[in-house]
Protein backbone atom coordinates (compact mmCIF):
# COMPACT_ATOMS: atom_id res chain seq x y z
CA UNK A 1 0.00 0.00 0.00
CA UNK A 2 1.28 3.71 -0.63
CA UNK A 3 0.67 6.46 0.70
CA UNK A 4 0.72 8.73 -2.09
CA UNK A 5 0.81 7.73 -5.34
CA UNK A 6 1.97 10.36 -8.01
CA UNK A 7 2.19 10.10 -11.73
CA UNK A 8 3.15 13.02 -14.24
CA UNK A 9 3.04 15.87 -12.24
CA UNK A 10 3.15 19.23 -13.99
CA UNK A 11 3.11 22.45 -12.90
CA UNK A 12 4.23 26.03 -15.14
CA UNK A 13 4.66 29.13 -13.52
CA UNK A 14 4.70 31.51 -16.74
CA UNK A 15 5.75 29.34 -19.26
CA UNK A 16 8.12 27.68 -16.29
CA UNK A 17 8.10 23.94 -15.78
CA UNK A 18 8.71 24.24 -12.26
CA UNK A 19 7.69 20.40 -11.67
CA UNK A 20 8.59 18.57 -15.19
CA UNK A 21 6.56 15.37 -15.32
CA UNK A 22 7.22 13.76 -11.81
CA UNK A 23 6.20 10.13 -10.45
CA UNK A 24 6.47 9.23 -7.02
CA UNK A 25 5.12 6.27 -5.01
CA UNK A 26 5.28 6.51 -1.03
CA UNK A 27 5.13 3.27 0.69
CA UNK A 28 2.79 3.20 3.83
CA UNK A 29 4.88 3.94 7.25
CA UNK A 30 8.21 4.62 5.37
CA UNK A 31 10.38 7.73 6.20
CA UNK A 32 10.95 9.16 2.82
CA UNK A 33 13.28 11.75 1.76
CA UNK A 34 12.47 14.01 -1.61
CA UNK A 35 16.19 15.28 -1.68
CA UNK A 36 16.85 18.25 -4.01
CA UNK A 37 18.59 21.43 -4.16
CA UNK A 38 16.79 24.69 -3.92
CA UNK A 39 14.40 25.54 -6.44
CA UNK A 40 14.60 21.93 -7.46
CA UNK A 41 10.44 21.63 -7.41
CA UNK A 42 10.07 20.18 -4.08
CA UNK A 43 7.77 22.38 -2.44
CA UNK A 44 5.49 22.72 -5.58
CA UNK A 45 5.41 18.68 -5.35
CA UNK A 46 4.51 18.72 -2.00
CA UNK A 47 1.90 21.67 -2.47
CA UNK A 48 0.56 19.35 -5.35
CA UNK A 49 0.57 16.16 -3.64
CA UNK A 50 -1.27 17.64 -0.70
CA UNK A 51 -4.14 19.50 -3.08
CA UNK A 52 -2.92 23.34 -1.92
CA UNK A 53 -2.65 23.54 -5.40
CA UNK A 54 -3.51 21.75 -8.46
CA UNK A 55 -1.40 20.13 -11.05
CA UNK A 56 -1.50 21.53 -15.18
CA UNK A 57 -0.76 17.72 -15.50
CA UNK A 58 -0.83 14.40 -14.28
CA UNK A 59 -3.13 12.69 -10.85
CA UNK A 60 -1.89 12.21 -7.17
CA UNK A 61 -3.79 9.86 -4.48
CA UNK A 62 -3.10 10.57 -0.80
CA UNK A 63 -4.33 8.39 0.93
CA UNK A 64 -6.40 6.31 -1.28
CA UNK A 65 -8.05 9.93 -2.52
CA UNK A 66 -7.68 11.79 -5.62
CA UNK A 67 -8.81 14.37 -4.06
CA UNK A 68 -5.94 15.01 -1.36
CA UNK A 69 -7.79 18.03 0.70
CA UNK A 70 -10.50 15.50 1.86
CA UNK A 71 -8.00 14.14 3.59
CA UNK A 72 -6.66 16.56 5.37
CA UNK A 73 -7.65 15.28 8.92
CA UNK A 74 -5.47 12.65 8.67
CA UNK A 75 -2.48 14.75 7.52
CA UNK A 76 -0.40 16.97 9.34
CA UNK A 77 1.95 19.83 7.41
CA UNK A 78 4.42 21.74 8.62
CA UNK A 79 5.27 24.25 5.22
CA UNK A 80 8.39 25.81 4.29
CA UNK A 81 7.18 29.18 5.49
CA UNK A 82 7.45 29.07 8.98
CA UNK A 83 4.35 31.59 11.34
CA UNK A 84 3.02 31.65 14.13
CA UNK A 85 1.09 34.55 15.91
CA UNK A 86 3.37 35.78 18.35
CA UNK A 87 0.77 36.62 21.12
CA UNK A 88 -0.75 33.67 21.33
CA UNK A 89 0.61 31.28 24.25
CA UNK A 90 2.08 28.02 23.11
CA UNK A 91 -0.40 25.58 24.20
CA UNK A 92 -3.18 27.42 22.93
CA UNK A 93 -0.90 27.77 19.26
CA UNK A 94 -0.83 24.11 19.05
CA UNK A 95 -4.61 23.68 20.21
CA UNK A 96 -5.49 25.81 17.69
CA UNK A 97 -3.44 23.76 15.00
CA UNK A 98 -4.91 20.68 16.07
CA UNK A 99 -8.68 22.46 16.01
CA UNK A 100 -7.90 23.66 12.38
CA UNK A 101 -7.11 19.59 11.70
CA UNK A 102 -10.71 18.38 13.32
CA UNK A 103 -9.95 18.09 16.95
CA UNK A 104 -12.34 19.96 19.82
CA UNK A 105 -10.30 22.22 21.33
CA UNK A 106 -10.06 21.35 24.53
CA UNK A 107 -8.53 17.87 24.36
CA UNK A 108 -6.29 19.48 21.69
CA UNK A 109 -5.36 21.57 24.44
CA UNK A 110 -4.81 19.00 26.84
CA UNK A 111 -3.05 16.76 24.08
CA UNK A 112 -0.75 20.01 23.40
CA UNK A 113 0.41 20.08 26.86
CA UNK A 114 1.18 16.59 26.86
CA UNK A 115 3.42 16.90 23.95
CA UNK A 116 5.31 19.69 25.21
CA UNK A 117 5.96 17.99 28.45
CA UNK A 118 7.21 14.87 26.45
CA UNK A 119 9.37 17.65 24.25
CA UNK A 120 11.18 18.97 27.46
CA UNK A 121 9.47 22.15 27.14
CA UNK A 122 6.54 21.82 29.46
CA UNK A 123 7.71 25.19 31.14
CA UNK A 124 6.98 26.92 28.00
CA UNK A 125 3.20 25.87 27.87
CA UNK A 126 1.50 29.09 28.73
CA UNK A 127 4.20 31.33 27.34
CA UNK A 128 4.22 33.56 24.19
CA UNK A 129 5.37 32.13 21.05
CA UNK A 130 7.30 35.58 21.18
CA UNK A 131 9.18 34.68 24.46
CA UNK A 132 10.01 31.53 23.04
CA UNK A 133 13.34 30.96 21.01
CA UNK A 134 13.24 29.89 17.11
CA UNK A 135 14.55 26.54 17.82
CA UNK A 136 11.63 26.13 20.53
CA UNK A 137 8.70 28.38 18.52
CA UNK A 138 9.86 25.77 15.19
CA UNK A 139 9.10 22.71 17.94
CA UNK A 140 5.88 24.66 18.81
CA UNK A 141 4.74 24.83 15.38
CA UNK A 142 5.89 20.91 14.78
CA UNK A 143 4.04 19.90 17.96
CA UNK A 144 0.90 21.69 16.21
CA UNK A 145 1.45 19.65 13.39
CA UNK A 146 0.92 15.94 14.90
CA UNK A 147 -0.63 16.97 17.62
CA UNK A 148 -4.20 15.29 15.92
CA UNK A 149 -2.16 12.09 15.54
CA UNK A 150 -1.98 12.49 11.95
CA UNK A 151 -1.52 9.28 9.77
CA UNK A 152 1.11 11.20 7.20
CA UNK A 153 3.37 14.08 7.81
CA UNK A 154 4.72 15.96 5.66
CA UNK A 155 7.66 18.49 6.31
CA UNK A 156 9.06 21.14 3.95
CA UNK A 157 12.66 21.38 5.11
CA UNK A 158 12.18 20.98 8.64
CA UNK A 159 15.84 21.21 9.15
CA UNK A 160 16.54 24.49 7.78
CA UNK A 161 17.06 27.20 11.06
CA UNK A 162 17.28 24.38 13.25
CA UNK A 163 20.92 24.58 15.67
CA UNK A 164 22.36 20.78 15.64
CA UNK A 165 20.98 20.07 19.09
CA UNK A 166 17.33 20.89 17.80
CA UNK A 167 18.07 18.91 14.43
CA UNK A 168 18.99 15.88 16.89
CA UNK A 169 15.54 16.40 18.47
CA UNK A 170 13.51 16.61 15.23
CA UNK A 171 15.37 13.18 14.20
CA UNK A 172 14.21 11.61 17.32
CA UNK A 173 10.62 12.85 16.88
CA UNK A 174 10.72 11.47 13.41
CA UNK A 175 11.85 8.53 13.97
CA UNK A 176 8.79 8.05 17.09
CA UNK A 177 6.40 8.87 14.67
CA UNK A 178 7.93 6.59 12.43
CA UNK A 179 7.90 3.63 15.03
CA UNK A 180 4.04 3.97 15.69
CA UNK A 181 3.39 3.32 11.55
CA UNK A 182 2.79 6.83 10.72
CA UNK A 183 4.38 7.96 7.22
CA UNK A 184 6.95 10.70 6.60
CA UNK A 185 7.69 12.63 4.28
CA UNK A 186 9.75 15.50 4.50
CA UNK A 187 12.11 17.70 1.98
CA UNK A 188 15.47 18.43 2.51
CA UNK A 189 18.90 20.23 0.45
CA UNK A 190 20.97 18.37 3.38
CA UNK A 191 22.29 14.76 1.75
CA UNK A 192 23.03 13.98 5.31
CA UNK A 193 19.52 14.03 6.77
CA UNK A 194 18.37 11.92 4.52
CA UNK A 195 20.70 9.09 4.63
CA UNK A 196 20.57 9.34 8.50
CA UNK A 197 16.52 8.93 8.54
CA UNK A 198 15.21 8.00 5.27
CA UNK A 199 14.61 4.43 4.20
CA UNK A 200 13.63 6.05 0.64
CA UNK A 201 14.22 8.75 -1.41
CA UNK A 202 13.39 10.30 -4.40
CA UNK A 203 16.23 13.04 -5.71
CA UNK A 204 14.46 15.76 -7.70
CA UNK A 205 16.97 18.58 -9.88
CA UNK A 206 15.19 20.91 -12.22
CA UNK A 207 11.28 19.67 -11.84
CA UNK A 208 12.26 16.31 -12.29
CA UNK A 209 12.68 12.71 -10.61
CA UNK A 210 16.22 11.22 -11.04
CA UNK A 211 15.97 8.36 -8.48
CA UNK A 212 12.97 7.43 -6.24
CA UNK A 213 14.07 4.01 -4.29
CA UNK A 214 15.31 2.64 -1.23
CA UNK A 215 18.82 4.36 0.11
CA UNK A 216 20.48 1.28 -0.02
CA UNK A 217 19.39 0.86 -3.35
CA UNK A 218 21.15 4.39 -4.78
CA UNK A 219 24.04 3.43 -2.89
CA UNK A 220 24.65 -0.13 -4.13
CA UNK A 221 25.33 2.04 -7.40
CA UNK A 222 28.43 2.61 -6.43
CA UNK A 223 31.26 -0.41 -6.14
CA UNK A 224 32.98 -0.20 -2.71
CA UNK A 225 36.35 1.39 -2.24
CA UNK A 226 38.90 -0.59 -1.26
CA UNK A 227 42.33 0.92 0.80
CA UNK A 228 45.26 -0.93 1.07
CA UNK A 229 48.77 -0.20 2.77
CA UNK A 230 51.68 -2.56 2.00
CA UNK A 231 54.98 -2.96 3.41
CA UNK A 232 56.30 -3.50 0.11
CA UNK A 233 55.77 -1.10 -2.90
CA UNK A 234 56.25 -3.82 -5.53
CA UNK A 235 56.05 -7.43 -6.46
CA UNK A 236 54.19 -10.16 -8.28
CA UNK A 237 50.86 -9.58 -5.93
CA UNK A 238 50.51 -6.29 -8.07
CA UNK A 239 49.16 -8.09 -10.65
CA UNK A 240 46.14 -9.19 -8.51
CA UNK A 241 45.08 -5.42 -7.98
CA UNK A 242 42.31 -3.63 -10.36
CA UNK A 243 43.14 -2.04 -13.25
CA UNK A 244 41.94 1.34 -11.71
CA UNK A 245 44.25 1.31 -8.72
CA UNK A 246 45.83 4.91 -7.97
CA UNK A 247 49.38 4.59 -5.99
CA UNK A 248 50.44 6.91 -3.56
CA UNK A 249 53.66 5.53 -2.03
CA UNK A 250 52.66 2.19 -0.26
CA UNK A 251 48.74 2.90 -0.37
CA UNK A 252 46.87 1.52 -2.95
CA UNK A 253 43.07 2.54 -3.60
CA UNK A 254 40.43 0.71 -5.87
CA UNK A 255 37.21 -0.28 -6.54
CA UNK A 256 36.67 -3.73 -5.01
CA UNK A 257 36.33 -6.36 -7.61
CA UNK A 258 33.19 -8.65 -8.34
CA UNK A 259 34.72 -11.16 -6.95
CA UNK A 260 35.27 -9.80 -3.77
CA UNK A 261 38.31 -9.56 -1.71
CA UNK A 262 39.49 -13.45 -1.02
CA UNK A 263 40.88 -14.01 -4.14
CA UNK A 264 43.02 -10.10 -3.67
CA UNK A 265 43.64 -11.10 0.12
CA UNK A 266 45.35 -14.35 -1.20
CA UNK A 267 47.37 -13.07 -4.11
CA UNK A 268 48.61 -10.47 -1.36
CA UNK A 269 49.44 -13.11 1.22
CA UNK A 270 50.89 -15.13 -1.22
CA UNK A 271 53.09 -12.94 -2.57
CA UNK A 272 54.10 -11.00 1.08
CA UNK A 273 52.85 -8.04 0.03
CA UNK A 274 52.78 -7.47 3.91
CA UNK A 275 49.76 -6.01 4.59
CA UNK A 276 49.99 -2.80 7.23
CA UNK A 277 45.65 -2.11 6.65
CA UNK A 278 43.22 -2.69 4.53
CA UNK A 279 39.89 -1.34 4.33
CA UNK A 280 36.51 -1.23 2.53
CA UNK A 281 34.56 1.49 2.37
CA UNK A 282 31.15 1.65 1.07
CA UNK A 283 29.63 4.46 -0.65
CA UNK A 284 28.03 6.84 1.49
CA UNK A 285 24.37 8.49 -0.12
CA UNK A 286 26.25 11.62 -1.08
CA UNK A 287 28.37 9.82 -3.54
CA UNK A 288 25.38 8.12 -4.63
CA UNK A 289 24.01 11.42 -5.02
CA UNK A 290 26.81 12.67 -7.66
CA UNK A 291 26.67 9.67 -9.70
CA UNK A 292 22.88 10.11 -10.28
CA UNK A 293 21.91 13.49 -10.27
CA UNK A 294 25.60 14.88 -11.37
CA UNK A 295 28.61 17.09 -9.61
CA UNK A 296 26.75 20.51 -10.34
CA UNK A 297 23.42 19.60 -8.48
CA UNK A 298 25.58 17.57 -5.57
CA UNK A 299 27.68 21.01 -5.44
CA UNK A 300 24.53 23.16 -5.11
CA UNK A 301 23.02 20.66 -2.32
CA UNK A 302 25.89 21.95 -0.68
CA UNK A 303 25.14 25.53 -0.30
CA UNK A 304 23.36 26.86 2.25
CA UNK A 305 19.54 28.51 1.90
CA UNK A 306 19.60 32.25 2.25
CA UNK A 307 17.73 31.86 5.31
CA UNK A 308 20.83 29.77 6.77
CA UNK A 309 23.32 32.23 5.78
CA UNK A 310 20.94 34.87 8.30
N1 LIG B 1 4.02 30.70 -7.09
C1 LIG B 1 5.09 30.72 -7.90
N2 LIG B 1 5.18 31.59 -8.93
C2 LIG B 1 6.23 31.60 -9.79
N3 LIG B 1 7.30 30.76 -9.67
C3 LIG B 1 7.28 29.88 -8.65
C4 LIG B 1 6.19 29.81 -7.72
N4 LIG B 1 6.46 28.83 -6.82
C5 LIG B 1 7.67 28.32 -7.18
N5 LIG B 1 8.16 28.94 -8.26
C6 LIG B 1 9.43 28.62 -8.95
O1 LIG B 1 9.44 27.24 -9.22
C7 LIG B 1 10.72 26.66 -8.98
C8 LIG B 1 10.62 25.56 -7.97
O2 LIG B 1 10.33 26.13 -6.70
P1 LIG B 1 10.11 25.26 -5.39
O3 LIG B 1 9.82 26.20 -4.26
O4 LIG B 1 9.13 24.20 -5.67
O5 LIG B 1 11.55 24.62 -5.22
P2 LIG B 1 12.18 23.89 -3.96
O6 LIG B 1 12.87 22.68 -4.48
O7 LIG B 1 11.18 23.70 -2.90
O8 LIG B 1 13.28 24.92 -3.51
P3 LIG B 1 13.39 25.74 -2.14
O9 LIG B 1 13.86 24.78 -1.11
O10 LIG B 1 14.39 26.79 -2.47
O11 LIG B 1 12.01 26.28 -1.88
C9 LIG B 1 11.62 27.82 -8.57
O12 LIG B 1 12.31 28.27 -9.71
C10 LIG B 1 10.64 28.87 -8.06
O13 LIG B 1 11.16 30.15 -8.26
Amino acid sequence: MHAIEARGLVKQFDGFRAVDGIDLNVPEGSIYGILGPNGAGKTTTIRMLLGIIDPDEGTRVLLGSDRPLSQSKLVGYLPEERGLYQSMRAADTIAFMGALRGMPLKAAEMRGRELMEEAGLGYAADRQIRQLSKGMAQTVQLLGTIVHDPKLIVLDEPFSGLDALNQAKLERMIRAQADRGVTIIFSTHVIAHAERLCERIAIIAKGKVSFDGLVSTARDRLRPQVHLETETADGPWRKALPDDVRHEGNWWHFTLPDSGVEPLLTALIGGKAGIRSLSIERPGLHDAFVAIAGEDTAAEMDAPTAEELI
